[in-house]
């Protein structure tokens, strides 16, 4: 029996493609009366237009997933440090399926894990995923980071699905950083795009993006293939390239001049938390630190373009 935390739109997507492959769901939301609501309509509000099947049990009682060896988390990454101590649960194995850097301690989602559920093997899950590709049944295909090999086979195994196929690594930081930064860069492509900026920018931005997200996340201990595999330049290419993505539209709402809509957009606060990252590890960040200005209000989209483009000449 597999336990989610998090009834949002991937909690949700993850449960629908989990049972179709033949397990035993338990699915928690905090919201105890949409979750009781949610057992005879049969579908959740963050994703309405997909049926719960009977192998999904939602609920708002954490201790229905007192059972559940393995725990996977999806609740949005600022809210984890909460989450955790509140739910009373010590699961053997506590699969992150979150995107991004707590902002208080400067954790990956693993980290925090680990302070508040020791006894628990964590694992991240992360890579190019849309929930509702995921719960439509589409192909797709996910990094799976465990620094113990052989519980991050056992959890590959059980985890993949006839069409959502992970591939194990014990690079952990390579996949939570990754995942995380990404979403830094998709905001500030769909300003780019939202401004009018046009694709040759998008694409140099992606490119630099990328190369910000080598630079800080392999001086955190990342290796350079994980980043470039699934975690990494697939979701930057899809993230970056999608209206679909929450942290594009973000970004392209403020290049319009609009106001953003309200959905779960992880890349402000990973923003933020990769800046400081970087001011302690020496890694310099122009494209995170222009991104960061953008959603403050601090830039405009020219000034941000201005600030990127008068940077000294350098060597690639
Ligand atoms: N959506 C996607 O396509 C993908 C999302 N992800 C990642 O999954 C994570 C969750 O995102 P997603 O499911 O899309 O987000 P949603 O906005 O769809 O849902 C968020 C879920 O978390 C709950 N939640 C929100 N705030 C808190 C809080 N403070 N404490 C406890 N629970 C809270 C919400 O509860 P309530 O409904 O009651 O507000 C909801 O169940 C993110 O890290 C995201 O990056 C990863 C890959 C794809
Ligand atoms: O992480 C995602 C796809 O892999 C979803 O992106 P958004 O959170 O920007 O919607």
């Amino acid at each position: 029996m597999i336990g989610i935390v998090g009834a949002g739109a991937f909690g949700t997507a993850l449960a629908v493609t989990l049972a179709r492959a033949g397990h035993e769901v338990r699915l928690w939301g905090r919201d105890a009366a949409a979750m009781t609501a949610a057992r005879t309509v049969r579908a959740v509000p963050r994703l309405p237009d997909v049926p719960l099947s009977d192998g999904i049990m939602p609920t708002g009682d954490a201790a229905d997933l007192s059972d559940c060896g393995t725990i996977l988390l999806s609740v949005p990454m600022q809210s984890l440090a909460t989450t955790l101590p509140a739910l009373g649960l010590r699961p053997a194995h506590a699969v992150a399926a979150c995107k991004g850097v707590d902002l208080t301690t400067l954790e990956g989602p693993t980290r925090v894990i680990a302070r508040f559920w020791p006894d628990a093997t964590p694992a991240i899950l992360s890579g190019p995923s849309f929930a509702a590709d995921i719960a439509r049944g589409l192909p797709t295909a996910l990094s799976l980071g465990c620094a113990d090999a052989s519980v991050g086979g056992r959890l590959q195994a059980a985890l993949s699905t006839p069409t959502l196929r992970l591939y194990r690594t014990t690079d952990v930081a390579g996949v939570e950083l990754g995942g995380a930064l990404k979403n830094v860069v998709a905001i500030a492509c769909g300003a780019a795009i939202g401004a009018g900026l046009g694709e040759s920018a998008r694409a140099a931005l992606m490119t630099r993006g990328m190369a910000e997200i080598m630079r800080l996340a392999t001086a955190l201990g990342a290796r350079r293939e994980t980043l470039m595999g699934l975690s990494g330049l697939g979701d930057l290419a899809l993230t970056c390239a999608s209206p679909a993505s929450r942290n594009f539209a973000l970004g392209h709402a403020l290049g319009r001049g609009e106001t953003p809509p309200d959905a779960t957009t992880e890349g402000t606060a990973t923003a933020e938390a990769a800046l400081r990252l970087g001011a302690t590890h020496g890694v310099e960040l122009p494209v995170t630190a222009a991104t960061v200005g953008l959603v403050a209000g601090r830039l405009g989209v020219e000034d941000a373009v201005r600030a990127l483009l008068e940077r000294d000449l350098t060597t690639e």
